[in-house]
């Protein structure tokens, strides 16, 4: 069994595998984390592997059943990884993309796949057909467009997202959430058309806590999967293991 920890900018995602079978899920805020992780490692004594993912610090002790019974992997761009990683700058590469990449390696290993994750930010991972990956995007995510409206101007409120969604917003609210969410979603559907364009066959999947509101009004049809950076996690941790 494998505990996987995937520490976000915003929230901390844990998960229970049994082999490649997700048996498990919970989402907690970095203040919950070492509670969380006491209660599973006693609830799930036959955890013997775990990976941790961190691209924001997480202060936390680990309990001590897994210090003693587990191997404990941390992501780190030294990692052995299941994909070859053109990135320019692989020791700035976050960590969460890395397990993007590794999904879209396990899942499509001979396919063209944008992964974008939709969560503090938006990132945007591209793995071609020869399993190599190239890079992408980073740009802001649903909430910190909201709280960039209200931080950089003296009229404008922080506002919480609508999703009954109005093209023509006729008041303040209505006209900063179609600014927000209609600049999300043709950004995303343009960036989709861009790639789409210059691969053949490509696949694409949304993930990420704005994963489901978004493509639900996307124009292009993609595959919404919410556990694909924990998919790719364990995936990294079983490869790292059976090395
Ligand atoms: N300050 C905030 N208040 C409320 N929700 C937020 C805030 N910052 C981010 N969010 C939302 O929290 C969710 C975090 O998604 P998740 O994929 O877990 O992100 P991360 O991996 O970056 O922690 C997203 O829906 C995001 O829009
Ligand atoms: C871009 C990110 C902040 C996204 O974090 P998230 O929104 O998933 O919490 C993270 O992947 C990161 O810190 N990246 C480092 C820069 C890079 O990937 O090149």
């Amino acid at each position: 069994m494998n505990l996987i920890i995937d520490v976000g900018n915003t929230l901390v995602k844990l998960a229970v595998f049994q082999g490649a079978e997700l048996i498990g899920k919970i989402i907690v805020e970095k203040r919950d984390l070492e509670k969380k992780l006491s209660e599973i490692s006693q609830t799930h004594p036959g955890i013997s592997g775990v990976i941790v993912s961190r691209v924001s610090p997480a202060n936390f002790l680990w309990p001590s059943h897994l210090q003693r019974n587990a191997k404990i992997l941390e992501l780190s761009p030294g990692i052995v990884l299941p994909f070859e990683n053109l990135y320019a700058t692989p020791q700035t590469l976050g960590n969460d993309r890395i397990a993007l990449a590794a999904a879209a390696s396990k899942m499509y290993r001979d396919r063209n796949v944008l992964v974008i994750d939709a969560g503090t930010c938006i990132t945007y991972d591209f793995k071609n057909k020869e399993n190599q990956y190239l890079g992408g995007a980073i740009s802001p995510g649903l909430h910190m467009r909201f709280r960039a409206l209200n931080a950089f101007t003296a009229n404008l409120p922080l506002v919480e997202l609508q999703k009954d969604l109005k093209l023509t917003g006729n008041s303040t609210i209505t006209s900063i959430n179609s600014g927000v969410v209609y600049g999300i979603l043709k950004e995303i559907d343009g960036v989709i058309e861009e790639y789409a364009a210059q691969y053949d066959k490509m696949v694409t999947i949304i993930t990420g806590g704005d994963a489901h509101f978004l493509s639900i009004n996307l124009k292009n049809s993609i595959f919404a999967n919410s556990n694909f950076l924990l998919e790719g996690l364990n995936y990294i941790l079983e490869f790292n293991i059976s090395q």
